[in-house]
């Protein structure tokens, strides 16, 4: 049942749950997404490092990015975000500071090794959730390569990192099977490491590895030596050599993950979207969307305004391996929980270490809307069933959000709590998701 749609309300005046506008015919709809998460928080670190100043065009503004922005600003960089294109000024890293890591794995990741570049002590804390999201890997080699860190033992936040103006740098050994940003932290730094970095990892094989990929070619274009003999399979070692960084203007991509929801429309409703401006080379893992979507019955072109999804009558399920692009299982298991056949989502553990655990999530989730879920070790299955509305919590995770407005599309009355958390990649996504969706389906 709907709640009404006065109260409760979240801080920007939006109801919490948030009735999921239901779409009843197909969809006809061109979106343009703001930019990308993941290029936007590299473009600022390493702006932050280069030898001079740089523009991020068309910078991502969201709970992320701003987190980012601050941290950099804090360190001693000069971060100008008062326009659409942001401008960086490199500074000295010479005062103590405190850097508020909210729930972006890439503000508690790729910030530390910056930081261990400073004179100054840099402490590090976040939201509550974050102080379980691993980090451990990244303070041992940072320890490692002469770094001093006081983390109380913990491996976790809150910690301190106590800089002494330069890295030695070197070879380090570490286990990046929880997460990717692990390896793409300690590159975004090494160059500017005495004798650089030799980042070797040793244990299961690394999760979302198109996120190293975009880590290495955003080193390459800002003149950094990276040699990764492994690329492509595999991939357990990466060279950074020490040297300058130099400053590039970047013009950010669509963010392509985020593009899921509103792709999802299409195959829900059997419709068409096109997403703008879709690239037709990326290093963006959400690209796989194409391949996804494809697979479950859609029609996917690239057209001149960007990339055109056009849903099938039933949309199918899918037996997929989501190890390269976790990100995208939240969306993906919705779909999948409206399809009208049997899925498999796997290689997906690493995402219980995301803003939440999102298998249990998911699980308990759309299993609460009536979806015939199995929740595995490292994924989920999926069984076609009728689903029906309810509450469909998020915690504090915007892809759950996500996944909640999908079911939400096609079964009536779905609430989603929480929609605002969606502001960590996305801002407001609420009102741009309503103006599209209403005006094709009433309010579930
Ligand atoms: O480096 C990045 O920008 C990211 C890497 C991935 O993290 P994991 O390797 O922890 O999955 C991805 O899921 C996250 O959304 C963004
Ligand atoms: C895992 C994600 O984020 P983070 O950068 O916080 O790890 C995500 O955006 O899906």
């Amino acid at each position: 049942m709907s709640q009404p749609r006065s109260e409760p309300c979240t801080g920007s005046g939006v109801p919490d749950p948030w009735p999921a506008p239901r779409v009843r015919e197909p969809v006809d709809l061109t979106v343009a997404l703001p930019g990308s998460k993941s290029l936007t928080n590299r473009a600022l670190v390493l702006a932050a490092l280069a030898d001079g100043p740089s523009t991020v065009g068309g910078a991502l503004r969201s709970r992320d990015t701003t987190l980012m922005a601050a941290a950099l600003t804090a360190l001693g960089s000069s971060v100008d975000t008062s326009g659409a294109d942001w401008r960086v000024t490199p500074g000295r890293f010479d005062r103590d500071a405190a850097v508020d890591c909210g729930l972006a794995g890439t503000v508690m990741r790729f910030v530390p090794p910056v930081a261990a570049l400073s004179t100054a002590r840099v402490a590090f804390d976040g939201d509550p959730h974050m102080r379980s999201r691993p980090i451990g890997e990244v303070l041992a080699a940072l320890r490692g390569l002469g770094v001093r860190i006081e983390d109380g033992g913990r491996g976790a936040l809150p910690f301190v990192v106590h800089g002494s103006g330069s890295v030695a740098g070197g070879t380090v050994v570490v286990d990046a099977s929880a997460s990717s940003q692990f390896i793409s932290a300690l590159l975004l730094a090494g160059a500017r490491y005495e004798r650089g970095v030799d980042v070797r990892h040793d244990g299961k094989p690394v999760p979302s590895l198109p996120h190293i990929d975009m880590t290495v070619a955003m080193l390459r274009e800002h003149g950094v030596q990276v040699d990764d003999p492994a690329a492509g399979g595999g991939a357990n070692r990466w060279v950074v050599a020490p040297g300058p960084i130099r400053p590039v203007d970047h013009r950010i991509e669509p963010d392509l993950s985020n593009a899921a929801p509103f792709l999802a429309l299409a195959a829900v409703s059997g419709g068409s979207v096109v997403v703008r401006d879709w690239p037709r080379h990326t290093t963006q893992a959400g690209d796989a969307l194409r391949e996804i979507l494809a697979r479950m019955g859609c029609r996917v072109d690239h057209v001149e305004e960007g990339l055109r999804v056009t849903g099938p009558d039933a949309l199918e399920g899918i037996d997929v391996d989501l190890h390269d692009v976790g990100e995208l299982a939240p969306a993906v298991a919705a779909l999948c929980a409206v399809a009208s056949s049997p899925s498999h989502l796997r290689g997906i553990a690493h995402i219980r270490a995301h803003e939440t655990d999102r298998l249990a999530a998911l699980a308990a989730e759309l299993g609460g809307l009536g979806a015939d879920v199995t929740e595995h070790p490292d994924g989920l299955s999926l069984r076609p069933a009728t689903l029906h509305g309810g509450v469909f919590h998020t915690y504090a995770d915007h892809r759950m959000a996500h996944a909640g407005v999908i079911v939400g599309a096609a079964v009536d009355g779905v609430e989603v709590e929480n929609i605002a958390t969606t502001g960590k990649t996305f801002p407001d996504f609420a009102g741009l998701w309503s103006r599209l969706v209403e005006p094709a389906g009433a309010r579930g």
